[in-house]
């Protein structure tokens, strides 16, 4: 693809995702080659490129088609890093801001900090609240008191989020502060480049001489043993004079695979704090907070009431894909010039919330109904004929017929190895009871309404 190609695509993309997603998103990547309908764009970070691809690649892709190239997938590449050495290019200006302070020791540098990553922007809830608590305290820049601080959860739940606020507002707070933010990878990667050359000493002085460190994503040192050495020694140092060391991972320090266990517990002698899955609430709240950068860059459009509460609900996987739902729902409502309703929600994004439907287990429903009737579940799946289990049973197969896709004969299985008949005639008993008795119709309308949240 050629950069005129790329300028006319790009000017259409303005159009399109608008002029803040352009600046942030559209405008730093660089065009590369296109092959076996593959087009190449080249990007400043792994973060960038994973953003754009999941919240513009159907965008890019049909502008690029537009254009007259055939291109059915996107790859992106980190900048300079395609035809490295056919091409050698100097390293791209970067364009948001870099923590630690320049060193001449050739080694310095570190991941660029996204300034809408901050605490400003950071939506707290019950599944956060410590974690965010804990966040905070320590971007004060007050004495250390924990140390490290390790913040761990699922994909997509804000680790990097709060990393990056913490590393911001510390910057703010305490400019004279030399804080150093890297990845793991990132951490390897210096540590490979310094031994090739032979520049450790530098290396050992620069991550020495911070006052705060940072590292995202330290899982990804298992199994490296000679950085996870190194990284032991770094940390090992730091700690001996007090300085601030702040790590995430997506798992708690016991359950990082082939990582040393001298490691392991050196991770976990300062706070140990985890981000839940997110709730309801949570989703809802981080959806109005994203609602009105949306609503900056399409000022047109009217988002039908309701729509952000189905999305919470509906899409429970991660933050990121909430946000990217958001994002693509907008940036598709633009370009097929229609508002935002319940139609358009569920055409845009039937991939997204597909893949979000949640399979809700026999074994789910068996617990919740007996809490439901506080009975133990060993009696629900026992063989005790008593009514007070017999009857909370029955409602137990009536869900797993009614919410899961398993087959009689499997339910059956599952209840203590009945038979399908008794299944069946459970069911049928549970169908005939929800017209004639109002309190299982209740209890039945309870119990599926807390299985599906
Ligand atoms: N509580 C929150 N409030 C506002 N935005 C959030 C919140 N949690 C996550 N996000 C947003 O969700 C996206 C994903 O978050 P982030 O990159 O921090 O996840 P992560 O936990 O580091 O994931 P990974 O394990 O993939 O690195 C980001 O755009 C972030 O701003």
């Amino acid at each position: 693809m050629t950069q005129e190609q790329w300028g006319e695509i790009r000017q259409r993309l303005l159009k399109t995702v608008g002029q803040n997603n352009y600046t942030t998103w559209i405008e730093p990547m660089e065009p590369g080659g296109v092959a076996n309908g593959i087009a190449t764009l080249e990007v400043p970070t792994n973060f960038f490129g994973n953003y754009v691809s999941q919240n513009f690649s159907d965008l890019i892709l049909h502008e690029i088609n537009a254009e007259g190239i055939t291109a059915s997938r996107l790859n992106f590449v980190l900048n300079g890093q395609r035809n490295k050495t056919a091409n050698p290019q100097p390293e791209a200006p970067r364009k948001t801001a870099v923590v630690a302070r320049t060193t001449s020791n050739g080694i310095a540098g570190t991941a660029p900090l996204d300034p809408r990553f901050s605490f400003d922007n950071f939506v707290v809830g019950k599944p956060n609240e410590l974690a965010h608590a804990a966040a905070r305290r320590v971007a004060e820049g007050g004495p250390v008191t924990f140390n490290p601080l390790f913040l761990y959860g699922g994909v997509g739940l804000g680790k990097t989020h709060l990393m990056h606020a913490i590393a911001q507002e510390l910057k703010l707070r305490k400019p004279e502060m030399n804080v150093l933010y890297l990845s793991a990878e990132q951490f390897m990667y210096r540590f490979v480049q310094a031994l090739r050359d032979r520049k450790m000493m530098d290396f050992k002085e620069l991550f020495r001489s911070v006052d705060v460190l940072m590292v995202d994503d330290v899982q990804f040192i298992a199994g490296k043993d000679s950085t996870q050495e190194e990284f032991f020694h770094t940390f090992n140092a730091l700690v001996d004079q007090h300085k601030q060391i702040i790590i995430s991972a997506d798992r708690a320090p016991t359950d990082i695979k082939d990582l040393e266990n001298r490691v392991k517990s050196r991770l976990q002698c300062g706070l140990v704090v985890d981000l839940h899955p997110t709730d309801y609430e949570l989703r809802l709240g981080i959806l109005q907070s994203k609602l009105g950068m949306q609503k900056k860059t399409y000022p047109d459009l009217q988002i039908e009431d309701g729509v952000l509460e189905f999305l919470a609900h509906r899409i429970t996987s991660n933050v990121r894909e909430l946000e990217g739902a958001l994002t693509r729902l907008f940036a598709f409502a633009s370009l097929v010039g229609r508002q935002i309703d319940m139609d358009l929600t569920q055409d845009c994004l039937a991939d997204v919330l597909r893949s979000n439907e949640r399979k809700i287990t026999v074994e789910e429903i068996q617990r919740k109904v007996s809490e439901h009737y506080n009975i133990r579940l060993s009696d629900m799946i026992g063989p005790k004929r008593l009514r007070s289990y017999a009857r909370p049973r029955q409602v137990a197969m009536y869900l797993s017929k009614q919410m899961t896709s398993r087959s009689l004969p499997e339910i059956g299985r599952r209840f203590g190895g009945r038979d399908h008949t008794t299944v069946m005639h459970g069911v049928r008993r549970i169908e005939e009871l929800k017209q004639s008795d109002s309190q299982i119709a209740e209890d039945l309308e309870l119990l599926s309404r807390a299985l599906k949240s």
